[in-house]
């Protein structure tokens, strides 16, 4: 919790002015039931007004003292608690793109999207209610207590007995509500996992007719959303009556010795009204305080959620810095025996691999689904670090290496073509901020889809849907190609990335970026498209069992003859 409350050391003045504020409005409290007391005794029972008047403006005027101050409180508050929202969700933020993939493997995506609002969200409320209103229950219920005994200290003992029984019964409260809020929490991670995968997944329930059975799951985890929060509440509901039991039973028993003290002339009538009067702002002040004990609760468990997250260590570091300059960068790549397994997994899926590849060459990877092409892929930006061997860029380590550095001779095409919401150009721009406009156009050319976004509504500057939803399963591969091409990066990685591309296509953006004269890797399927390639790397089970141009391999390599042969509809026999 220390933790997530240091994020509050900049706001020391706003702090200390709400409290101050809040002390104002707590002192015009306590002073109040003083005055009531003086009315009742020296005004009213002696039938002298002027008492009356001089005692009620003072105490009308204190209460404006006490209300301006109130609401200056309020600001204060408000301002403090947001802005700490704002910089704990802005750290947290920062931290989860610092990860390494290793530490994303950690947390769900839905817990993190939990932690950074709905978790903030809690210690916002606690923050905003300790400025406001939490110091003001202890205290008043102190005060209260000192106040009574002030006013009458044989009747205060009841007061002061009361006081600790309600005071265990709170901290039983809390050490149960911690507990409960954290579990209140994760079952608010699973509905949102639910939540993401549904809007994510949409085409595909409808496409499935799965909308019973995910409604069946949503309604599963929603129920024990529910349960849990009911639970947690029934805890809160239980505060209300033990209070008003142990209070009310309090005020009976001032009254009862209050009377027999007032019969005996051992008390004024004010007195007694005075400490009634004390009573009830100390229930209040108790109920306060325990919905601040909840909010605490609350805010614990939350804060304990965020600190997992800010503590995580971060597996890939930045290297010393590179010798090499980013306008001599060539591109060659070489892997030394390189091995990879993902973390928190047993099996290597990659072994000792090595190959070399030469600036400007063209590279591809060839192998059954699973046999590690990705895998490899991500091992050259530094996505994921190798467990034994090394790669090199122009012959220096890439761990060596700042990551930026690195990263930013490389352009990467995924996969899956993610867009990002917001115009072509933006999109395209996402690969090179400050890109010029013929920049963009010339990418965009080079992965051949200027003439489909020239005839958008807005061409460059037509809106996308979410991730793109406007736009064919080609056309977004080619806007992912042209946001990798405007980096003009050393080193393109094309990760299936021309799979929905017709084979013309494709060979004119092939050609296009060998114009660009950069080491690129291409993960492909197509025997078409491994055929022009300098190199051939054929993976098998996280191995290299072939490697060399398509004429090499015809002759040497009977796996490569079996996927040529598959795609030429022919038997191929007696080759090697
Ligand atoms: N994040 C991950 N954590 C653990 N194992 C993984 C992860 N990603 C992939 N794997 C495993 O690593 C192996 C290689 O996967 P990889 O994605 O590199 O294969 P691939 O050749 O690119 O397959 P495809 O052609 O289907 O994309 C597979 O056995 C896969 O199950």
């Amino acid at each position: 919790m220390l933790k997530v409350l240091s994020f509050l050391k900049s706001y020391k003045k706003p702090i200390y002015i709400a409290l101050l504020l809040m002390f104002v409005e707590l002192f015009v409290e306590l002073l109040s039931p003083l005055f009531i007391a003086k009315i009742i005794d020296e005004g009213i029972l002696k039938n002298d007004l002027s008492v009356v008047l001089i005692w009620g403006g003072i105490m009308v005027g204190l209460s404006l003292v006490g209300f301006a101050a109130g609401i200056i409180n309020s600001f204060y508050s408000a301002h403090v608690s947001q802005s700490f929202g704002y910089d704990v969700r802005k750290s947290l933020f920062d931290k989860v793109q610092s990860f390494s993939f290793a530490n994303l493997n950690r947390f769900p995506t839905s817990s993190l999207i939990t932690r950074l609002t709905n978790d903030v969200t809690q210690i916002q409320v606690l923050v905003f209610m300790a400025l406001r209103i939490a110091a003001r229950a202890p205290l008043l219920v102190i005060g209260g207590v000192v106040m009574a005994l002030i006013v009458n200290w044989r009747l205060a003992l009841i007061l002061v007995v009361a006081m600790p029984l309600l005071l265990l019964f709170m901290v039983w409260l809390m050490s149960k509500g911690v507990k409960l809020f954290r579990a209140v929490q994760e079952k608010l991670d699973a509905v949102n996992s639910v939540m993401r995968e549904n809007l994510s997944g949409m085409r595909l329930i409808k496409a499935f007719l799965r909308k019973k059975h995910e409604q069946e799951r949503f309604a599963k985890t929603n129920h024990e959303l529910k349960d849990e929060t009911v639970t947690a509440l029934r805890l809160i509901e239980l505060t209300m009556p033990v209070l008003l039991l142990v209070m009310n039973l309090s005020i009976l028993v001032i009254l009862w010795f209050g009377s027999a003290q007032v019969n005996a002339n051992q008390a004024n009538v004010g007195e007694i009204v005075a400490l009634i009067n004390y009573a009830t702002r100390i229930m209040f002040a108790f109920s306060v305080f325990s919905f601040i004990l909840m909010g605490f609760a609350r805010a614990k468990a939350s804060s304990a959620r965020i600190s997992e997250v800010l503590d995580v260590e971060v597996d890939l570091t930045d290297g010393e810095g590179s010798l090499l300059k980013e306008s001599t960068v060539r591109g060659n790549i070489q892997f030394d025996q390189v091995s990879f397994k993902y973390p928190n997994t047993d099996e290597k899926v990659l072994k000792e691999i090595s190959f070399d590849v030469r600036a400007s060459e063209t590279v591809a990877i060839l192998g059954a689904t699973g046999s590690g092409k990705s895998s490899l892929f991500q091992l050259i930006p530094r996505l994921y670090d190798v467990n034994s061997g090394a790669i090199y860029l122009d012959h220096q380590n890439v761990k060596t290496m700042k990551l930026e550095f690195l990263r930013k001779q490389i352009g990467y095409v995924p996969q899956e073509a993610r867009l990002f919401s917001g115009t072509v150009k933006e999109n395209i721009c996402w690969g090179k901020e400050n890109a010029t406009m013929d920049e963009i156009v010339e990418a965009a050319k080079a992965a051949q889809i200027h003439e489909t976004i020239v005839n958008l509504p807005q061409q460059y500057e037509t809106i996308l849907g979410q991730r793109g939803v406007n736009l064919s399963g080609g056309q977004k591969q080619r806007l992912s190609i042209a946001r990798a091409l405007i980096r003009k990066p050393k080193i393109l990685l094309l990760d299936d990335s021309t799979s929905a591309l017709d084979l013309q296509t494709e060979a004119k953006i092939l050609e296009a970026i060998k114009k660009q004269s950069c080491t690129t890797f291409i993960i492909t399927q197509k025997i078409s498209t491994v055929m022009v390639a300098d190199n051939i790397l054929l993976l098998e089970d996280g191995m290299i069992v072939a490697n060399g141009k398509h004429n090499d391999l015809m002759k040497k390599s009977p796996l490569y003859q079996k996927i040529y042969a598959s795609q030429h509809h022919e038997e191929v026999v007696g080759h090697g």
